[in-house]
């Protein structure tokens, strides 16, 4: 599909606020590019589709899931705040017949994160948080950091954050959350 038809699509599947957050987290995912030199056209497509899953209904969850065969874990099972971006990956490469795998990961893994990230992925991760209507306590240190070439710093803040928050709210951590934190600080 061309941009202009995943655009069409994507009006289609989100509302208006989530649809104006996607282009934000692609002119976003844009910007850091320029810094962490990162492919910007890659970089606007995987902000731009990265949330497409978001508002699906159960069951067009359950025809993704038998269409593509989707193999989803104990976690993301019956929770479209996980599953949304294993299945947006797969309406990515095979709806929207995007063919870049980079792009596609950089979807699948927007929510948790993952252990040994690749720089799309670090990229899209960080855009979804910091584009400019995102108002939360600490947004502005990890736009800063995020900004100012210290973008390892920012995702484990908001690792940090996002263990926190789960912990908070008496969820179930998603494993993949915490190795990616591990292997960041690891790696500092
Ligand atoms: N490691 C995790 N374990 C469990 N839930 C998680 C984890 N990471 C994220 N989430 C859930 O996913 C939600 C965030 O999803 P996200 O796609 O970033 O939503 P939004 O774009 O609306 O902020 C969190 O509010 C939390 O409920």
């Amino acid at each position: 599909m061309t941009l202009t038809e995943i655009n069409e699509k994507l009006v289609e599947m989100l509302p208006e606020r989530r649809m104006q957050h996607s282009l934000n987290v692609a002119n976003c995912a844009v910007k850091l590019c320029d810094i962490y030199d990162c492919d910007k056209e890659k970089a606007y497509i995987a902000g731009i589709t990265h949330d497409c899953a978001k508002y699906l209904n159960n069951d067009q969850v359950d025809y993704y899931v038998k269409k593509y065969n989707i193999n989803l874990d104990e976690y993301e099972m019956n929770n479209l705040a996980l599953s949304h971006s294993i299945i947006g990956s797969y309406i990515a490469q095979y709806e929207f017949k995007i063919n870049d795998i980079e792009i596609i990961d950089a979807i699948r893994y927007h929510t948790t994160g993952k252990e040994n990230m690749s720089l799309l992925e670090k990229i899209i991760y960080m855009a979804d948080l910091i584009e400019e209507s995102r108002n939360f306590p600490n947004v502005d240190l990890l736009r800063n950091l995020s900004y100012s070439g210290k973008l390892d710093e920012a995702l484990l803040i908001s690792f940090d954050n996002t263990i926190k928050f789960v912990i908070g709210n008496k969820q179930l951590i998603h494993p993949r959350t915490v190795s990616a934190r591990n292997y960041i600080m690891r790696n500092l």
